[in-house]
């Protein structure tokens, strides 16, 4: 078995920290600070950036990479991004890449790979990358996306095994938390959870991200918060969609009391469905579980809220995305979730009332009423740990026995 990246150790460059802190007045860190890495992140959208500018100003060197030769020019000229978070001037220390995927000696030469893009690119970015990766010396990988990649259903970690092979998959980092680009852009507070199959793993992701303004909390349940951040996106449409359906009185009061019964509704469904997939319900009580639901069912800056609730004023589905200028990861993976769902034979009629309006074209009013007017049912209930479910069979791709899992779940 490779030893992955047991040959690193990470630049260690003692130097003055360049640290930028936003209109929040922050506290310098109690901790002693991580030590300078170089990172190269891949995506420029919204979040590869904002966090390029958070490890920027955590004195690291930063490359960002993008696959647009226009983005690369002129953010190299201005320090800004052309498309994404336009008003913001990024530190000079950030080098834009691209658009050639990173080579192999750029790869060589970096301590952490963090993939910012959409889960439905992942797939072609890591098969290309993958002849570019010296396995003596392996950078960290760290992945922030919210997916399930619609035509195989795998999570981000399954995607990995089949392209770069299960050692790396097992000490690769997946971050994920209420977090919006547009806040953490500004140095708001913002904490997360940090999961990896290797807990020593998630420590050192977690020493490169760690500041006062931006917390982190280790896991080592990379299943659950990797499902807990990808299906939190489909109840943010479905909170979307009641707000944006209104029902006669959308004061705020009355907007919150909706996403408040949709949030703890929401959240028993997608612990039922996590648990049936064989993550651990506690996961769901995490930062990336319940802390984004919240967050993300009640705030418009949301995509995914957004995308519902425009379904919600009756809008179609083509222009919404046509004209939203972002990713809503909640519409592909609704899909994909959806066939989960099937296959687990778990009860979850939010999740499957908005696969509906997205893809059999059904009405948003009359699948709310629809899921108004069941019959009473039990509150609360959990599945049986299922020992033949998807997280048993992703553990063994990854060459790890059941009681890897049993330990982690
Ligand atoms: N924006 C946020 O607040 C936020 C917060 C947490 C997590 N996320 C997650 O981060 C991921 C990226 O989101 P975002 O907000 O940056 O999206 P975005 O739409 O702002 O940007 C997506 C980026 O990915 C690039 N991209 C798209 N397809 C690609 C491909 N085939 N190959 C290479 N690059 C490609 C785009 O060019 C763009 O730079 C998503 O999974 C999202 O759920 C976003
Ligand atoms: O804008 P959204 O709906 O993709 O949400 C962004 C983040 O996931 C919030 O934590």
């Amino acid at each position: 078995m490779t030893s992955v990246h047991s040959t690193r150790t990470f630049h260690s460059t003692p130097t003055a920290p360049c640290r930028r802190v936003g209109s929040l007045s922050m506290p310098s860190p109690t901790c002693s600070p991580p030590p300078k890495s170089r990172i190269c992140v891949l995506g420029a959208g919204n979040f590869g950036s904002c966090l390029a500018d958070h490890l920027g100003d955590s004195d690291h060197d930063v490359l960002l990479w993008s696959r647009s030769e226009d983005f690369v020019k002129f953010f190299n000229e201005h320090h800004k991004n052309p498309e994404y978070l336009t008003d913001h001037e990024f530190p000079e220390c950030i080098t834009a890449v691209g658009p050639d995927l990173p080579s192999a000696e750029l790869i060589r030469s970096v301590d952490v790979l963090l993939f910012a893009i959409p889960t439905e690119a992942l797939r072609e970015t890591l098969t290309k990358l993958r002849p570019r990766l010296d396995e003596k010396a392996l950078p960290l990988f760290i992945f922030v996306n919210k997916g399930i990649e619609i035509s195989t259903r795998a999570l981000t970690l399954e995607i990995l095994a089949d392209t770069c092979g299960a050692d790396i998959a097992r000490v690769s980092t997946f971050i994920s938390g209420p977090s919006f680009a547009k806040e953490i852009i500004r140095r708001q507070p913002t904490s997360v959870s940090v999961a990896s199959l290797s807990q020593e793993h998630a420590e050192r992701a977690s020493q490169v991200f760690h500041q006062p303004w931006f917390r982190c909390y280790t896991g080592v349940d990379p299943i659950g918060i990797e499902l807990a951040g990808a299906l939190k996106n489909v109840y943010a449409i479905a909170a979307g969609m009641a707000d944006g359906l209104g029902f006669e009185n959308n004061t705020r009061a009355t907007r919150l009391m909706r996403s408040t019964v949709l949030i703890t509704r929401g959240l028993g469904e997608m612990t039922r469905i996590g648990t049936a997939y064989g993550a651990s319900p506690l996961t769901f009580l995490s930062l990336a579980g319940v802390g984004d639901l919240f967050l993300t069912c009640s705030s418009p800056t949301s995509r995914n809220y957004t995308v519902g609730y425009r379904l919600g004023k009756g809008e179609q589905l083509d222009e919404i995305i046509r004209t939203l200028g972002s990713v809503a990861e909640g519409v592909t993976t609704a899909k994909g979730l959806k066939q989960i769902i099937d296959d687990l034979g778990v009860n979850a009629r939010i999740a499957t009332a908005v696969y509906e309006v997205l893809y059999e074209g059904k009405n948003v009013k009359e699948q709310a009423e629809t899921l108004m007017n069941f019959p009473v049912m039990t509150e609360l209930e959990l599945p049986e740990k299922n020992p033949n479910g998807p997280a048993r069979k992703l553990m063994q791709k990854l060459g790890l026995g059941e009681d890897d899992a049993g330990k982690r779940a």
